[in-house]
């Protein structure tokens, strides 16, 4: 398989909130984001069809798993509804995507109604192509064999049988699943698929005059939208901390207010295009209210952020609702514990920026205590006992500054802030397989790490064997 000569490329990096989670959903505090260095990478190419032949349609598909091909024809909704997909059956069966189809609704929207071409003129036939970084998967335990493919062989890329070898140990694994059958590291790969999937499409149909992923128009652009779009795709308003950080990178985040999004009629309903247009655009600069502040989010020299993935089997539902209920119940000494914890939160950060690698592991100590704190008062298991354990022996690994259950925390995950050389790295691999061992748990340090850049655009070269 050649080179191809045409197309966009574009990635977005995965997320790992180092603090201020569960707090983060109240604008009166931030978070400490970081962006990953396993991002989600999205080619947009033109479909050529034969002469005569007037095909319109738009082919997803994630050529790693197995039956990952969405094809979606198009209309444009009446009364000002934009541009709506229909999925079109492949092969014999419809396997949904949620966030690909609203994607591809609010995207399509807004090219139509920005671009200066009549609507469904501004939008032709196009392949996009989605590849994710190893990380944000269990890897399968043995590389998969070549498939045959059957229900879709006619248009999903199928590497050649002799690149596959080094297919499966690169860059781009191939899992021996579908989508829906792979097991997930948390890394948000919902928000950097829907951003660069979005970014992707912007890139694709419009002139640089009216997207440009490297200005902050442009990327004030991509926020908006791709925000938009997550929610809607999810059905409910998170703080938007992923998507913030799948376009920006690292940053200390401010949520936007969630009325910001409430008035926006549903994808191909009555006035949905003009309202998109409106709320992405938001000419005045008095829609949109997140902060996202990069400059306050920075690591010593020779410190890195570094994930674990913590396989148990523990599994833990509504822990949002459960916190957010005891927050509602115990108003008074819930809020003093989280403006402390707020002031902890942002010293972490402070001792971070300036460069004082000596405060951090009390910094982080001190976070941690009032993140029990929390979870044992609302009884959520927020930094569990296994967790806290696993944490205080990793702090006794030479390298190791400390860490902390990111996120909305639970049974599944680290964040590591360590010494960023190979001793130190094989010093924790080492320590986490005698505690695998030991414990009966699967802890793996995943090679992801923080890293500072958000979305950018890719050349096309680095996904040779993949396009077509
Ligand atoms: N490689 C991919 N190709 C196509 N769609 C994908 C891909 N990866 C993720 N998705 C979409 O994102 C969904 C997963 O989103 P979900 O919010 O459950 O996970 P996540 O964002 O990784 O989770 P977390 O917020 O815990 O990190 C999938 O069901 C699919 O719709
Ligand atoms: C609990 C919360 O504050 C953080 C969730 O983070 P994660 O998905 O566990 O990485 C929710 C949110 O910010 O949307």
């Amino acid at each position: 398989m050649g080179l191809p000569e045409h197309g966009t490329a574009v990635s977005a990096p995965g997320k790992v909130m180092l603090a201020g989670g569960y707090l983060v959903l109240d604008r009166a505090y931030t978070g400490l984001v970081f962006g990953l260095s396993a991002r989600i990478n999205v080619i947009a190419q033109e479909i050529h069809t034969s002469k005569g032949v007037h095909l319109t349609e738009i082919v997803v598909e994630s050529p790693q798993f197995l039956e990952a091909q969405w094809r979606y024809g198009y209309h444009l909704a009446e009364a000002d509804g934009g541009i709506k997909v229909t999925q079109l059956q492949v092969g014999s069966h419809l396997t949904a995507n949620p966030f690909v189809e609203t994607t591809l609704n609010f995207a399509l929207t807004y090219i139509a109604r920005t671009s200066k071409h009549r609507p469904t003129h501004a939008v032709k036939s196009a392949r996009l192509t989605i590849l994710a970084d190893n990380d944000y998967y269990s890897q399968p335990a043995s590389p998969s064999a070549p498939t045959s493919n059957s229900s879709n062989s006619s248009s999903t890329t199928t590497p050649p049988a002799s690149t596959l070898n080094a297919l499966t140990t690169s860059r781009f694994a191939r899992f021996p699943v579908p989508l829906s059958g792979a097991h997930k590291t948390g890394l948000g790969s919902s928000a950097a698929l829907v951003t660069s999937l979005t970014a992707a499409l912007l890139s694709h149909y419009l002139p640089t005059s009216l997207f440009d992923i490297t200005s902050a128009e442009g990327k004030k652009i991509l926020h908006n939208l791709a925000q938009a779009a997550h929610c809607a795709a999810q059905g409910k308003v998170g703080s938007g901390f992923d998507v913030a950080a799948a376009v920006y990178g690292s940053s200390l985040y401010r949520r936007f207010s969630p009325s910001v999004l409430s008035a926006l009629p549903e994808a191909g309903t009555p006035g949905f295009a003009p309202a998109l247009e409106k709320v992405v655009k938001d000419e005045e600069g008095k829609i949109w209210d997140a902060e996202i502040l990069k400059d306050k989010i920075s690591l010593p020299e020779g410190m890195a952020v570094r994930m674990c993935d913590v396989d148990c089997g523990s599994q833990t539902v509504g822990m949002v609702k459960s916190v957010l209920a005891w927050r509602a119940r115990e108003g008074e000494a819930a809020g003093e514990l989280w403006g402390e914890l707020q002031r902890r939160n942002e010293h972490l950060a402070g001792a971070l920026r300036g460069g004082r690698t000596g405060e951090v592991r009390e910094a982080v100590r001190g976070v941690r205590e009032l993140v029990r704190k929390m979870g044992v008062e609302s009884g959520v298991p927020i930094e569990p006992e296994s967790q806290t354990e696993l944490l205080d022996a990793l702090e006794g690994v030479e390298g190791v500054y400390g860490g902390v259950v990111p996120g909305a925390g639970g049974f599944d995950a680290l964040a590591l802030l360590v010494r960023d050389d190979k001793e130190t790295e094989a010093r924790v691999e080492e320590f986490v397989k005698g505690w695998s061992r030991e414990k009966g748990s699967r802890v793996r340090l995943l090679p992801v790490r923080g890293e500072m850049e958000g979305a950018r655009k890719e050349e096309l070269g680095v996904y040779e064997g993949w396009i077509r």
